[in-house]
């Protein structure tokens, strides 16, 4: 799925109108129906309803909305703000349509706002401002705003919680936002919707199909995009009666260091359990019984050094290689790992210490072959990049790296984001915070190297690697809750996920 800057969502709404063709003003009335039944699902019409509606189109589907639940029997008391007495076309049409007939209760606040008493039992609908701002709210609507949320009224807001901003929300006024317990959203999500510090300003958030052209979304360009699970699906491999392990490919692991033999554990289970034919984890001495005990599946290749990575391992007999998880960073290991980058012509995965030594010697980055997976969470981004100011600041920084030295950046945590070496950003939905556990993300690295071991492209590799362990995570939830769960767990799911994304493949 498409992810539009609000300008072009104004483009599609503009080639929707023409296209179609549709009047603007029924294309508004067909949000405020999808609208109004998404709203009669969350709340019946025992409940009393309030509407705040601002003076562009957002608020004219919150007026159209209050016409509609007055219709089916809702409560309504709408409150128009027109205080600078200008109001668009479509809004202004839904004022006259709300006058002339209806059973609203409906206020045009032009100077003087008296706020209506907003108890626990109300909704709140807002509609203030939508997709059309570009600058943080201030004044009167800044008090409305506080007004709706200090009140204990559930709020749902239409498209977007008024006064959060499509993308950019760096330099944004924070408690001039709704806080929404539910966003509508129209068609698609906006970039906002998938970072973290707007999370409680959304709520929980639901897309309404409102019809707007296909053509127009196919044709319109974008370089961000929310992974949906059909386009997963597309990018499976099916495997044939005659395979056999050789087809699946022999993957190489260097993890683990003494103390941290746990991460090649998770790491080795999760790749084969990802489907590569062979596993070789490459580790020092000491962890040679941990391993052969834990994960008799796996080879063990022994590093010279009892207790660290030392002796960087010649890549050819290996179909793919990951580096990283539990490595340590002393400088023997950093060294090693250099020349290990050298050593690598072919995509490779690059995690947890392998990033951190990396941000020491940037020098190195240079070295990575192109097409690599660098997996950080943002805390190893920024070692990387520098600090970031907001999210929106460190998907651009993660952007930057990834066409800098033609990468895939795996910017981890909730809607994990791909950075591919184009530029494109992909969002993905699976996942659940029961993942943020020690382990998490060296189970990642297996899944991913198992794929590029099998054959994936590192595209495919990480939009189904990604996909499929939050997938794995989701179903560990779902047998054990999220306070409970640990990496191990999303390890063990991963054959469940696999069935789960197959059926009807295999
Ligand atoms: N394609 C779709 O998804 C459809 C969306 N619809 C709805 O339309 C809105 C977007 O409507 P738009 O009129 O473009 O924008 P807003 O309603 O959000 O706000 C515009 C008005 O607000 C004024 N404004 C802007 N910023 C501020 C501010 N910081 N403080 C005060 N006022 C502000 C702006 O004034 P200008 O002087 O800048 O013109 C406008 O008056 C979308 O979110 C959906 O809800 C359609 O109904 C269906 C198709
Ligand atoms: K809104």
């Amino acid at each position: 799925m498409k992810i539009f800057p609000g300008i072009q969502i104004k483009q599609l709404d503009a080639y929707t109108i023409e296209q179609e063709p549709i009047a603007s003003i029924d294309l508004m009335e067909r949000a405020a129906t999808a609208l109004t039944g998404a709203i009669m699902k969350y709340r019946g019409n025992e409940t009393p309803v309030v509407v705040f509606a601002g003076p562009g189109n957002n608020g004219g589907d919150a007026l159209a909305v209050s016409r509609l639940l007055g219709e089916r029997g809702y409560r309504v008391k709408a409150y128009l703000f027109n205080t600078s007495e200008h109001l668009s076309e479509d809004c202004a049409t839904n004022r006259d349509r709300l006058l002339e007939n209806s059973n609203v209760e409906f206020t045009e606040v032009t100077s003087k706002f008296e706020p209506p008493v907003l108890d626990k039992d109300c909704l709140v609908i807002d509609g203030l401002f939508g997709s059309g701002i570009k600058k943080a709210l201030s004044g009167g609507f800044a008090a409305v705003v506080n007004y709706i949320n200090a009140s204990p009224s559930t709020v749902v807001s239409i498209d977007l919680p008024s006064g959060l901003m499509c993308e950019d929300n760096t330099y944004n006024i924070r408690n001039h936002i709704i806080r929404a317990d539910k966003t509508l959203s129209l068609q698609l999500p906006k970039l906002s919707f998938f970072f973290a510090e707007n999370a409680d300003y959304l709520g929980e958030w639901e897309l309404l199909d409102i019809g707007l052209s296909q053509k127009g979304i196919e044709e319109t360009f974008t370089t961000w995009y929310f992974t949906e699970e059909e386009d997963i699906r597309k990018l499976i491999k099916p495997r044939k009666r005659f395979d056999h392990k050789g087809n699946y490919g022999h993957a190489l692991l260097i993890a683990g260091s003494y103390g941290m033999a746990g991460a090649s554990v998770l790491a080795a289970k999760a790749c084969l359990r990802t489907g590569a034919g062979m596993v070789t984890v490459h580790a020092p001495l000491k962890n040679n019984d941990i391993l052969q005990t834990a994960i008799p599946e796996a080879i063990v290749r022994h590093d010279a050094h009892e207790f660290c990575f030392s002796m960087p391992v010649y890549p050819d007999n290996y179909t793919a290689v990951a580096i990283g998880p539990g490595l340590g960073q002393s400088e023997e290991t950093a060294t090693a790992l250099i020349e290990q980058i050298r050593l690598c012509q072919e995509p490779m995965v690059l995690d947890a210490d392998a990033l951190n030594i990396l941000a020491v010697h940037r020098n190195a980055m240079n070295s990575i072959p192109r097409g690599s997976i660098l997996t950080p969470h943002p805390k190893e981004l920024e070692r990387l990049v520098g600090k970031c100011e907001s999210s929106f600041l460190r998907l651009t920084k993660a952007r930057d790296l990834a066409t800098t030295y033609k990468i895939f950046v795996v910017l981890k945590g909730a809607y994990t984001v791909i950075a591919t070496p184009e530029g494109n950003c992909y969002f993905n939905p699976t996942g659940n915070p029961g993942m943020a556990t020690a382990g998490s993300g060296d189970v990642l690295t297996g899944v991913l190297v198992s794929l590029l071991a099998q054959g994936y492209t590192s595209e495919e590799s990480c939009k189904l690697g990604v996909y499929l362990h939050g997938m794995a995570g989701d179903m560990a939830k779902e047998k054990l809750g999220e306070r409970g769960l640990i990496a191990s767990d999303i390890a063990e799911n991963l054959p469940a996920a696999w069935i789960k994304l197959t059926q009807s493949i295999d």
